[in-house]
């Protein structure tokens, strides 16, 4: 469909403004001169630590005694040698001019369990946790460690983390796996941060999300929906979600010790999906669907401009106005209240469906619901849609999509839907689309940056299947951009 005129581009596209600081703020961490590379934070072995057994002390003390004499100025003319240090990460003794064998025995450490040890030294053996511990509960010999060890060990766990999380593979999202949601949170070593991203606002175990707004939806799922498309439309606290702006995972690590050399931890960030497009595109049914197989939060703000609307034929009726500001529109589950009464179905009624349109005209009102829409989405994962929200209410959303359809295809998927004429739906549609484009506030447009979908012809399972690879090429992109 054409004559779509495209917004312009968010200055500097918040998205990729978001992925580079993180990429830089954890660089820098990683990087900067003036923060010790990790291998340089071990101390130098002291005798007195209680982590190492006697034995390694004794071992250790000999040792060095040995090398001194041996490496001793005017022998042989080699500088003392540094001495071996306890590796930070707590697995063995690190010897940093490399000079003796990696792997020969120096010490016994004590690595019992913790209830005889206390948890200091429990601390020790979850290195590397999920591979096989020398000793657990015994005293293990204690070998010079060239670094790579350990390095390996926190390359293997980033990588595994990788795995489950950030780097999120199109065949995944084909099969409808989300990241996060198979976490195993014991996995990660100790200390290691959890998953503090965003466990996404709200993770389905059901059906269908749709914090945001809720839309009747077509019945079966309309046509080609998938079954279930529109049951379980669950209410999701989005308070729970993640800070947007807060990159914390991969910089703590960074600090805690992820070698520098080894590819930086990998981030899952906060994404909003931005639907935008005339009516009867397929925005609602879609988006739902999407943010089902993603495990996101569903946000329809049609639901609220319609409930605007409805308050404003009561009021009329009533003889009262109640301010758009003052108005109550939550949801719940499936619901959708308006001063804490449902109205659910009211809000699609052909009489609402036409004065929301004309409500939506409004700047006053728009701009009541976009601050709305703006908290909501601030945190947590979104698939949001309506008519500007890749323009004006997130220009920074990490994908934009503009759905479209031919005028006559979208009259009958309304009419289908609903039951009543073509002709009707397409008079309604039209009017309602000329509305929207043409007012001053907001009007409906495509952004620059959005990705223009046709769905003219393409079953409902394409669509939904083309936005969430999308989705799936943002993720990798940033994830690349990061590394
Ligand atoms: N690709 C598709 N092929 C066939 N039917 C579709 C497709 N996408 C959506 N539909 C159906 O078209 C109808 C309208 O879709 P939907 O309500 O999602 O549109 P919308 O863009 O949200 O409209 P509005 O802005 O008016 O709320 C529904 O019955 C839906 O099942
Ligand atoms: N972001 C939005 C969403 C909706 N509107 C207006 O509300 C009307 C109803 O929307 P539906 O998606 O539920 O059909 C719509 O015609 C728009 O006028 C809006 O302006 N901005």
């Amino acid at each position: 469909m054409a004559g779509f005129e495209s917004a312009p581009r968010a200055p500097g596209s918040a998205a990729r403004r978001r992925f580079r600081r993180v990429r830089a703020r954890s660089h820098r961490v990683a990087d900067r001169p003036d923060r010790p590379d990790p291998e340089d934070q071990a101390q130098p072995l002291d005798p007195r630590d209680e982590r190492l057994g006697p034995g390694a002390v004794a071992d250790d003390r000999d040792r060095r005694q040995q090398q001194r004499a041996a490496d001793r100025p005017g022998d042989r003319g080699a500088p003392e040698r540094p001495p071996l240090v306890a590796d930070p990460l707590g697995a063995g003794l690190r010897d940093r001019d490399r000079s003796r064998p990696a792997g020969e025995v120096v010490g016994e450490a004590d690595v019992g369990p913790a209830d005889e040890t206390g948890p200091e030294r429990q601390r020790e053996p979850d290195v590397g946790r999920g591979q096989p511990v020398r000793g657990l509960g015994d005293r293990a010999p204690v070998q010079v460690d060239h670094g790579r060890r350990q390095q390996q060990q926190v390359a293997d766990r980033q990588q595994q983390q990788d795995d489950r999380a950030g780097a999120w593979p199109a065949e995944d999202v084909a099969q409808g796996q989300a990241p996060g949601e198979q976490h195993p949170e014991g996995d990660l070593a100790d200390g290691d941060q959890r998953d503090e991203h965003p466990p996404t606002a709200w993770r389905p175990s059901g059906p269908v999300p749709s914090a945001g707004g809720l839309k009747r939806g077509p019945p079966n799922g309309g046509a080609g929906a998938p079954a279930g498309a529109t049951e379980g439309r669950t209410a999701a606290p989005p308070a729970r979600g993640a800070d947007r702006s807060r990159p914390a995972r991969p910089i703590r690590r960074a600090r805690r010790g992820t070698p520098s050399r080894a590819a930086p931890p990998s981030i899952l960030a906060p994404m909003l999906v931005a639907i935008d497009g005339p009516v009867g595109a397929g925005k609602s049914t879609v988006a739902r669907a999407v943010a089902q197989r993603l495990g996101f939060t569903y946000l329809d703000t049609g639901a609220m401009y319609r409930c605007v609307a409805l308050a404003a034929i009561e009021d009329e009726a009533a003889d009262h106005v109640r301010d758009v500001a003052v108005l109550h529109i939550d949801f719940e589950g499936d619901r959708v209240l308006l001063d804490h009464s449902e109205v659910t179905e009211a809000i699609r009624a052909p009489e609402v469906s036409r004065r929301s349109s004309q409500v939506a005209a409004d700047p006053h009102v728009r701009e009541a619901l976009v601050d709305r829409q703006r908290k909501l989405t601030e945190r947590g994962d979104w698939v949001a849609e309506g008519r500007d929200i890749g323009t004006v209410v997130r220009p920074d959303a990490e994908l934009k999509v503009f759905l479209t359809a031919s005028d006559e295809e979208r009259a009958a998927r309304r009419a289908a839907q609903t039951g009543r004429g073509l002709e009707q739906e397409l008079a309604d549609l039209r009017e309602r689309d000329l509305r929207d484009r043409t007012r001053e506030a907001s009007p409906l447009r495509r952004a620059e940056d959005a990705v223009e979908l046709d769905t003219t012809g393409l079953a409902f399972e394409q669509v939904v299947e083309r936005i969430a690879a999308l989705v799936a090429e943002v993720r990798q992109a940033a994830n690349r951009e990061r590394t």
